[in-house]
């Protein structure tokens, strides 16, 4: 079943993955972790599309679905024109030929008791080819493409070096000449002196087959080194998608330039030193409202009628995802009003004198220990659009797609962040 002859090799809509959290001996469910919560993307035949965030933001379970090791809970993946969800048994036969996977970890690939001829070889016997001599033949040349010799074929898989035994596993990965590679942080385990090398493999890899690759990586750097596209995934959804280099040097979301921020660029001037995240990754069992991102995002709008300066109106936010998270009072600054200031890095007064009549009522409910009465007043005083309303993904001024209330035509009229960007 051809849903259309000319889509994308792979085509993923409304990807979902949430992970039940369960109470008791009945297992009742009281929760669900978001880990992937509604994301598309195309994988193009031949292109490399690098899938980036940070650790814990759902970029393994994203691999893990699409390759049926695990169901979604909802979505629809396709692959060349086929609804993975619909195919036969023989039908996913064909897809695990056609779409081969490397994990992180190049160990896992390997039975410590088989020699990695053998491990390599594995793939072609599972899928019928009964030839021991072709199959010896195949695994050579193979290892001798991924920078290995023939003769590695009988050692075993302790005898080899972390980048060595990650070679073979992209040897063995692509044994049977798959059409997409799935690279789950191939080189992250590795030591930094054997990463580049792994990397520019994979990319020479992907021209001499042909390969369409989905790169997984927390990395942005890697990504540059190999990625035709990327996108941005942050807790669970996709918030910037383009081209590498237009991503990289026009970043549309602020967490993307976070991102950005740690990658060198060639000129100096654009280096984006500075940008700076409150906060930890919250929890994608009880995700931020609005857009995940602004309980950290350096530049969250701010709310009309009041005249912040950005890092004010950050400080002020973090007061606020605090009061929410009640996980501030371990160094006592309850008790003063300036230690409050201090621990938030809001000066002494805000410039605008009805911005600092609310902080300094709500501080003051806060040093009185009535907690909710800060949280209430700050958040019904200053609530922002970012807080109350999911953004879409959609195209930005400089062409590629992002979801972020930047870019909406009401808020791109209000004054525009002063970040370090
Ligand atoms: N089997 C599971 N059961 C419950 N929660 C899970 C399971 N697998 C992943 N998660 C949670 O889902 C979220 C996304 O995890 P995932 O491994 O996909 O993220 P990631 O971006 O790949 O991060 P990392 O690079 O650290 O693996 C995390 O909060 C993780 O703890």
């Amino acid at each position: 079943m051809t849903d259309s002859p000319s889509e994308s090799l792979l085509s993923v809509r409304g990807l979902t993955k949430h992970y039940p959290v369960t109470e008791g001996p009945l297992r009742r469910e009281v929760g669900r972790i978001r880990a992937v919560d509604g994301v598309d993307f195309e994988v193009e035949r031949g292109e490399t599309l690098g899938l980036v965030g940070e650790s814990g933001c759902g970029k393994s379970t994203v691999a893990t679905t699409l390759m049926g090791l695990e169901d979604p809970t909802a979505g629809r993946i396709t692959f060349d024109g086929v609804g993975v969800a619909d195919r036969d048994d023989a039908d996913r036969r064909e897809f695990r030929r056609r779409a081969g996977m490397v994990f992180q970890d190049p160990t896992s690939s390997f039975d410590p008791r088989m020699t990695v001829g053998e491990s390599v070889a594995e793939p072609l016997a599972i899928h019928g080819l009964d030839d021991a001599d072709r199959r010896r033949e195949i695994v050579a040349d193979l290892l001798e493409r991924v920078g290995l010799s023939a003769d590695d074929a009988d050692r075993y898989p302790h005898e080899f070096s972390g980048g060595q035994k990650q070679r073979a596993a992209l040897a063995r990965s692509l044994v049977l000449n798959p059409d997409l590679l799935v690279a789950d942080e191939p080189v992250s385990a590795l030591d930094v002196s054997v990463q580049a090398g792994v990397l520019s493999l994979l990319d020479d890899l992907q021209r001499e087959f042909d390969l369409a690759v989905l790169l997984i990586s927390h990395d942005m750097a890697v990504v540059r080194e190999i990625c035709d596209r990327v996108a941005v995934m942050y807790l669970g959804e996709i918030v910037e998608v383009g081209p590498t280099e237009s991503v990289l040097a026009d970043p549309q979301h602020p967490y993307t330039r976070a991102l950005t921020a740690s990658v060198p660029r060639p000129d100096p001037d654009q280096r984006g030193s500075g940008v700076r995240l409150s906060g930890d990754v919250p929890s994608p069992a009880d995700p931020p409202s609005g857009c995940r991102f602004h309980t950290r995002c350096p530049e969250v709008i701010p709310p009309e009628g009041y005249d912040f300066e950005q890092d004010d109106w950050r400080a002020v936010m973090d007061l606020r995802t605090a009061l929410a998270a009640d996980d501030f009072d371990t160094e006592g600054v309850r008790r003063s009003a300036s230690a409050v200031r201090e621990r938030f890095g809001l000066p002494e007064e805000l410039p605008d004198s009805d911005a600092e009549a609310v902080v300094s009522e709500a501080i003051d409910s806060l040093t009185a220990d009535d907690r909710e009465a800060a949280r209430r007043l700050l958040a019904e005083e200053f609530e922002t659009v970012c807080e109350t309303d999911p953004p879409d993904l959609r195209a930005t001024e400089v062409g590629h797609p992002a979801a972020c209330h930047l870019h909406d035509s009401a808020a791109a009229e209000s004054p525009r962040a002063e970040s370090d960007d």
